[in-house]
């Protein structure tokens, strides 16, 4: 039978007296162990006292033995953290099993909080009840405190992680923008718009559906740029970007596809609406009055359409007859549209003669 277990709560602090006293090693150990061990008497009341701890533990009471030894826990520890202790106790009390965790508190009359790790080992006496828990506590304050800087750290990268990878989405977001975009006509960029233009020509023969497109030129382009100058010539592009966002809709894909080249895919237009399109972009430029530094300055544009015919193969070569047409407008006098022909079937096409 344990010694322990047979005695009262005062007895015990003797035994533990009696072995310090007996066995120089477990006087040495009790002495030097650097950590803080005590020994705690359960009453039948459900009380806990401190029937005895070694130096280290008796030095962060900050009280002679004396006035500690025998002395109720909840009288010893501070409050908030008495009750926590004390349940713990119980808690070993009612399980009979060591228990090990981690605690934080400090001594009755104040103190800087130390945060602990516990173990508790309950003692059972001859019939069978818990009337002892020795009990090791290690300060793990330094570690605590070590991990509440590593923890703040790692919040504070997390925060900077965040914030660099939303200014990241955001350049990102502003570069696809300034890729999709013609920065000075507000219409797609050239790749962005042959991007769109060739899903939108698969889409069309997918579903069997109609589809146009207008290639688009300001006539006398060159001569405008030559007589007003370049910021002119610029603001002239700006105009048209800006008549043809306006006129069509928002299914329909306009580009900038060269210098004073525009491009218009209208996915589900037939030829006849291709053309009806065409008349009114021409007669909104011819009658915008375009004014620059007091002077009107005329402006007309000439344009191609086309509508997808069987032998079209691909967008390029929809757009490359919108562009023929495009070039017989030139050639006839500007300022007009013309719809292409259909193109040469592909048998043929390939037969000589
Ligand atoms: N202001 C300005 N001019 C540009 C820009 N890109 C190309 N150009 C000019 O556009 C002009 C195109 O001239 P041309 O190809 O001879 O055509 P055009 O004078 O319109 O003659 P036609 O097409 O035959 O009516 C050239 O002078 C280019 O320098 C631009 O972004 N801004």
């Amino acid at each position: 039978m344990s010694p322990i277990a047979s005695s009262t709560p005062a007895a015990s602090a003797g035994w533990i007296r009696v072995l310090r006293r007996r066995f120089p090693a477990f006087e040495s150990l009790w002495l030097e162990f650097p950590d803080n061990v005590f020994l705690i008497a359960c009453d039948r009341d459900g009380e806990f006292l401190l029937a005895d701890c070694n130096p280290a533990q008796q030095a962060f009471i900050g009280l002679p033995a004396a006035a500690t030894q025998g002395k109720r826990v909840r009288d010893l520890v501070a409050e908030p953290y008495r009750e926590t202790v004390l349940e713990r106790y119980r808690q070993c009390v009612a399980t009979g099993k060591p228990l090990i965790y981690e605690e934080s508190g400090t001594v009755e009359g104040g103190g800087a909080v130390h945060y602990w790790m516990t173990l508790l080992v309950p003692a059972l006496g001859a019939d069978g009840r818990v009337e002892f828990i020795l009990g090791v506590s290690r300060d793990v304050t330094a570690l605590h405190q070590a991990e509440e800087v590593l923890r703040r750290a790692n919040e504070e990268l997390e925060q900077r992680v965040a914030m660099r990878t939303a200014e990241l989405e955001a350049a990102n977001a502003r570069l696809r923008q300034i890729a999709m975009y013609d920065a000075l006509t507000g219409v797609f960029s050239r790749a962005h718009f042959f991007e769109q233009g060739r899903d939108a020509f698969r889409l069309s023969g997918e579903r069997d559906e109609p589809l146009a497109v207008l290639m688009l030129d300001i006539d006398h382009f060159k001569r405008i740029n030559d007589r007003w100058g370049h910021a002119a010539g610029d603001d002239v592009l700006r105009m048209v970007g800006a008549k043809l966002a306006a006129l069509f809709g928002a299914g329909d894909l306009i580009g900038r596809c060269g210098g004073e080249e525009f491009a218009v895919i209208l996915p589900g237009g037939s030829a006849g609406q291709a053309c009806e399109l065409a008349n009114q972009v021409c007669e909104a430029i011819r009658s915008h009055a375009f004014i620059w530094q007091g002077v009107r300055i005329p402006c007309s544009v000439s344009i191609g359409a086309a509508e997808r015919q069987p032998g079209d193969d691909t967008l390029e070569a929809l757009l490359h007859r919108a562009d023929l047409a495009l070039l017989q407008v030139k050639a006839g006098g500007r300022d007009g549209y013309r719809l292409a022909t259909e193109p040469a079937p592909a048998a043929a096409a390939g037969l000589p003669g």
